[in-house]
């Protein structure tokens, strides 16, 4: 870490305490991408503390809004604003876990490695030379981490050989390691199975609810993280709609966003199950 990020990350103050202002806030935004306007009129205001999920189906444009929030993808229309300033702006303070990163069985780094790799940036399995002190405060920051994420038993194994779960927990801990305010997290449900979706799930709402951390997760199927999210948006037919999930993933409201009659089940366990939605060709499908 250079020291110019350090003495960024002493300055950082507690959740809610630089004022009132949102972590973000998205108002009448709009993105294009290769000369098509994926979406627009997306309006988003995202606190402290909160877990907000943004879902839809494929190619909507869900995992561009998250690269519009770290200032990869400029705005077409309306305003951004993360942490107060434009997108890019801010992004020492953001935690940010891509879509789909696996590792080989052969990998030979380990687990604190990869979690060491999210205060080295860009030294991947270098790290750097740190003078005493701060090599200290660095493993110890990257231990308390681990153990923040439960994963303390494995990370020193290799990552190769760790499950699909137990990486995504390290790559949680990678996010986390630089004490962001917002933690973008770009579809880490992917390719778990339920019952480690739902660890994942929990251990999200935990990083957010308690340790004050804004967190916005693109998700495929909402029903794993239904019981700890506090906002979603749902982007579908070129629109958005903003609200609780109860508000949001109703027939009316995905009826309205697709054009098409749209019906929102609910199973006697709590899971939502959206039918009718245009891409669907079963049954039925998960809501998300
Ligand atoms: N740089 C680009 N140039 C042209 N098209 C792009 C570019 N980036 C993304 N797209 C297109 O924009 C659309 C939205 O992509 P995005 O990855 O945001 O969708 P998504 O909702 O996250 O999809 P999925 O659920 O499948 O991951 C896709 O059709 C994609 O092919």
């Amino acid at each position: 870490m250079d020291p110019a990020t350090e003495a960024d990350e002493r300055r950082v103050p507690a959740p809610g305490a630089d004022g009132d202002g949102p972590v973000l806030a998205l108002r009448d935004a709009a993105v294009r991408v290769g000369g098509r306007t994926l979406w627009s009129g997306v309006n988003l205001r995202v606190d402290a503390g909160e877990f907000t999920a943004v879902l839809g189906p494929n190619g909507v444009g869900k995992s561009t809004l998250v690269k519009l929030v770290l200032g990869t993808v400029p705005a077409a229309a309306g305003d951004v604003r993360v942490l107060g300033k434009p997108p890019g702006r801010a992004n020492h303070r953001i935690g940010y876990m891509p879509q789909r990163r696996a590792f080989d069985t052969s990998m030979r780094l380990r687990g604190t490695d990869v979690v060491r790799m999210g205060l080295d940036g860009d030294h991947w399995g270098v790290p750097l030379p740190f003078p005493g002190p701060r090599r200290r405060a660095a493993r110890a920051r990257v231990e308390e981490v681990i153990e923040l994420v439960g994963a303390s038993a494995y990370a020193h194994r290799p990552i190769g050989q760790c499950s699909g779960g137990e990486q995504q927990r390290l790559l949680i801990a990678q996010a986390l390691v630089r004490r962001p305010r917002l933690l973008l997290l770009d579809e880490p449900l992917d390719s778990l199975d339920l019952s480690h979706q739902g660890d994942v799930a929990a251990l999200t709402g935990r990083i957010c609810h308690r340790e004050g951390v804004a967190v916005v997760m693109v998700a495929h199927d909402v029903n794993p993280i239904l019981h700890h999210l506090d906002k979603v948006v749902y982007l579908a037919g070129g629109g958005s709609a903003t609200g609780t999930p109860e508000e949001v993933i109703t027939s009316a409201t995905l009826t309205r966003l697709y054009g098409t009659r749209v019906e929102v089940l609910r199973a006697s366990d709590g899971q939502l199950v959206v039918v009718g939605r245009p891409e669907t060709t079963g049954g039925g499908h998960a809501a998300g």
